[in-house]
């Protein structure tokens, strides 16, 4: 049988104006999920980039095969690649503009289609949501997916105003929503709001020291309208305030900070309280001045939020906190220098934590300054730490490519126009997204002493999500988002 049904769904507008932009450089859409991860993916394997015929296109098909070919080890040439791939990067994760989308869902024959795309039954079948496939409690799938015969087929189906209902050649009944149908075919573009946790991004410079992000203190958990507006104001502007915090006590900070999410441990401890007294060879530990940079390059990892709360400074001075708003200097440096950009988002970086008797902590590979997600593109981290830097995974006489493009980006992020200094007073706990916003202090003396912790990544956006996009639409998106 066969039916067919009009719908609307929310698509991005910018992923179609993308797709047309890809089209009119000679790109095959198709390829794209490739662009994202060339120079290091491309050790081993030919590159998969696709072309349609335009001559401009074939030149630069050629010139990555010869690349290939002419060097001794397989490294293709980042140089030669960023120009024509800087553009397939996107500097931010903003929630994408949601337009609507007309799709027309149908069954001929044996295929569900949507739009002009065929929906392949095994996948349908193994994302039955009925009870007997997913348990309602735990949420994970029952179904053993490899029962589902290859060759599974549609007995007979129903397109309704809300969904589609199937029943299957081997007796299952399955029913699919419309939007979670008109999603999935919305690859890759629908897929990433929910499940990244996106939000309108609100990126910023030193001009935000005249209004910072902030919230009062409460009891934990004694106001959920509390934790959700501290949670938009992290994801917006990757940093908040909680301000008038008790500090006579700092297990009022570990209690606050442990309302969020649980904090994690590491070689410095769990919940921290340092003063400049080496009790870790770290020289965070010491009065030096500290550049802008993230924590725990040398984490696979690094920590997702980095809270501090300065609880006191007596008998000196200096000591302020810098903060620089990562995702925008790199939207300044895809502006100002694409290439660059593309560099700092391919060549990967290791680094290490070697100070401390018995470690020298090291990733299993090295990430790169500016990490994306390979199918949507979006920037997702930023791993900046020159102190911890180690080796950088391109060959020797290549290096100085990297060093380029790293000091056009280390000349934006040290413009005084980027950099938000503020000295930190006791009551004021400062919590960062450390994939986002770096941080550094000035030099100081006397005695000054903070206290704070690291937060996973996964677990403050999981509380993001459930706050903002709630529960049921982050289920929901599971096989789709
Ligand atoms: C925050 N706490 C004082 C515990 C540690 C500071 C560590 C700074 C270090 N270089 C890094 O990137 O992790
Ligand atoms: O002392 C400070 O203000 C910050 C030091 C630092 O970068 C850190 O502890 O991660
Ligand atoms: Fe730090």
């Amino acid at each position: 049988m066969s039916s067919t049904r009009s719908l609307l769904l929310k698509l991005p507008t910018r992923s179609l104006l993308r797709f047309r932009c890809l089209r009119g450089m000679g790109l095959n859409p198709s390829g794209y999920g490739v662009l994202m991860f060339p120079s290091q993916a491309w050790l081993l394997t030919r590159p998969k980039v696709r072309f349609n015929s335009s001559s401009a296109a074939l030149k630069h098909q050629s010139e990555i095969r010869d690349h290939g070919k002419a060097s001794p080890i397989g490294f293709n040439s980042v140089r030669s690649m960023s120009t024509l791939e800087s553009s397939a990067y996107k500097s931010s994760n903003d929630e994408e503009r949601l337009e609507p989308l007309r799709g027309e869902i149908k069954v001929r024959g044996n295929v569900v289609q949507v739009g002009d795309k065929r929906v392949p039954n095994v996948w349908l079948r193994d994302n039955c949501q009925c009870a007997s496939c997913v348990h309602t409690d735990t949420k994970q799938r029952l179904l053993d997916t490899f029962t589902i015969p290859r060759d599974i087929s549609i007995q007979s189906s129903k397109v309704q105003a809300k969904g589609l209902d199937i029943e299957w050649n081997d007796g299952h009944k399955s029913s699919y929503k419309n939007d979670f149908l008109l999603r999935a075919c919305s690859y890759p573009e629908q897929r990433s709001i929910v499940r990244q946790g996106s939000a309108k991004l609100i990126k910023w410079d030193a001009s935000i020291a005249s209004d910072p992000p902030r919230l009062q203190y409460q009891e934990p958990g004694s106001n959920p309208d509390f934790d959700k507006e501290l949670m938009r104001r992290l994801r917006q502007y990757g940093f908040c305030y909680i301000d008038s915090t008790p500090f006579t006590d700092p297990n009022t900070t570990k209690t606050l900070l442990e309302s969020i999410a649980f904090i994690r441990p590491t070689h410095y401890g769990g919940f921290y309280d340092f003063t400049a007294d080496l009790a870790s060879a770290d020289t965070a530990y010491t009065n030096i001045a500290l550049e802008a940079h993230t924590d725990n390059t040398y984490f696979s990892d690094p920590a997702g939020l980095q809270a501090f709360h300065l609880l006191s400074h007596t008998d000196g001075s200096g000591g302020a906190s810098l903060l620089v708003d990562g995702f925008k200097v790199a939207q300044d440096l895809h502006a100002q220098d694409p290439a660059a950009y593309a560099t700092l988002a391919q060549v990967n970086v290791n680094c290490h934590a070697s100070g401390n008797d018995g470690i020298s902590i090291q990733p299993y590979r090295g990430f790169p300054v500016l990490q994306h997600d390979p199918t949507t593109r979006h920037l997702l981290q930023v791993r900046w730490n020159s102190s911890d830097r180690a080796s950088i995974d391109l060959p020797l006489p290549r290096v100085d490519e990297w060093y380029d493009a790293a000091r056009k980006w280390d000349a934006l992020l040290k413009k005084s126009e980027n950099e938000y200094w503020e000295q930190l007073t006791p009551g004021r706990v400062l919590v960062f997204d450390n994939w986002r916003v770096m941080h550094g202090r000035s030099a100081f003396t006397g005695k000054r002493r903070i206290c704070g912790a690291y937060i996973n990544r996964d677990d403050w956006i999981s509380k993001y999500k459930m706050l903002h996009h709630g529960r049921e639409t982050v289920l929901d998106h599971l096989a789709t988002g």
